[in-house]
């Protein structure tokens, strides 16, 4: 099993022993990459040379995960396109963050004191359980501190991510634990990038929510209501909504409505940086389910949040 979770210390594919939970025992058991394989969970080497785990269902369905930031990058349905967008100029360095797929931003949304969008998504996770259930696979990557982490915030904690493939859905579960002696909090988001066409691409759902506006300065957001039931991406939009419906509608532009569920994510961003990166803009949208307010743990206490993607 990988344990490092610094940047310094990046996992080798063979150091990574997977192991699969035993389902009648509970117990774990080392398991080799073949068996792994036929599990539908295979390590492979990504870009960059980096750790990349791949999930196939029995239905043809295909997901991609980085251990460098616990970072879905691709998710297609049977026989489709990618769902997920990643930006061309993305680094694939295990040195700063993965710019695309669902980059973790915790212990931070930001901005604020931290670097932007906390550290999870530029540390490296490990793989603490897989399986396949009915011919889906899951996988279950953990983080923990580290000298990088307590660097820039003080705490131990253990961040749980399981990640499920469905037939026609991709969800995940995020599990946060304080682990420390003392109390700690936190804000987090998973920025999902969508692919999607801009002047197609379109979100419903979020209509009579409070907005906090960061256009045009993210340190003073302006404070609003959405009154529109079709948000659609005309120009630069980075906007975040408080008290976001469990279930929303984006329609990618390109043919595929996603629906969205989620829960104890309570607050929901939109963004698209328009011509600020004038080479990719038209190519994504991003639908990110936060928790913008903090939440705040005492030791042993843990928090978690469901993520549901599907397609019809
Ligand atoms: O480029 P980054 O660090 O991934 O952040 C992209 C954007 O992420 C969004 O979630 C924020 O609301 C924006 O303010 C930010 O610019």
């Amino acid at each position: 099993m990988a344990t490092s979770s610094m940047m310094s210390s990046i996992p080798t594919i063979t150091s990574i022993n997977l192991r699969r939970r035993n389902r009648s025992t509970g117990l774990s058991l080392s398991c080799s990459h073949q068996e792994a394989s036929s599990l539908g969970v295979q390590l492979t080497e990504g870009e960059g040379k980096l750790p990349k785990v791949l999930l196939k269902s029995a239905h043809g369905c295909e997901a991609e995960i980085y251990l460098f930031g616990g970072c879905v990058t691709s998710w297609k349905a049977a026989g489709g396109k990618d769902l997920l967008f990643v930006r061309p100029d993305s680094p694939f360095n295990g040195q700063k963050p993965i710019s695309g797929g669902i980059p973790h931003c915790f212990p931070q949304f930001g901005p604020g004191p931290m670097q932007q969008h906390g550290f999870a998504r530029n540390m490296n996770w490990s793989i603490v359980d897989f399986d396949n259930v009915e011919g889906n696979p899951v996988i279950t990557l953990e983080l923990r501190d580290g000298p990088y982490s307590r660097s820039m915030w003080d705490f131990s904690f253990q961040a749980l991510y399981t990640v499920k493939l469905n037939p026609k859905s991709l969800s995940t579960a995020l599990i946060i634990k304080n682990t420390d002696t003392k109390p700690l909090s936190f804000t987090t988001a998973l920025h999902t990038y969508f692919s999607g066409s801009v002047t197609g691409a379109s979100v419903k759902g979020l209509k009579g929510c409070k907005t906090l506006n960061k256009d045009p300065d993210p340190t003073n957001p302006v404070e609003g209501m959405e009154d529109r039931d079709v948000i659609t991406f005309p120009g630069f939009v980075d906007c975040v909504y408080l008290e976001a419906p469990n279930e929303l509608q984006l329609n990618n532009g390109l043919g595929d409505i996603i629906t969205i569920k989620s829960s104890n994510w309570s607050d929901c961003v939109l963004w698209n940086p328009h011509l600020r990166m004038e080479h990719c803009y038209r190519d994504f949208v991003c639908v990110e389910n936060a928790k913008i307010g903090k939440v705040e743990l005492e030791p042993e206490q843990s928090w978690v949040a469901e993520q549901h993607l599907s397609i019809s």
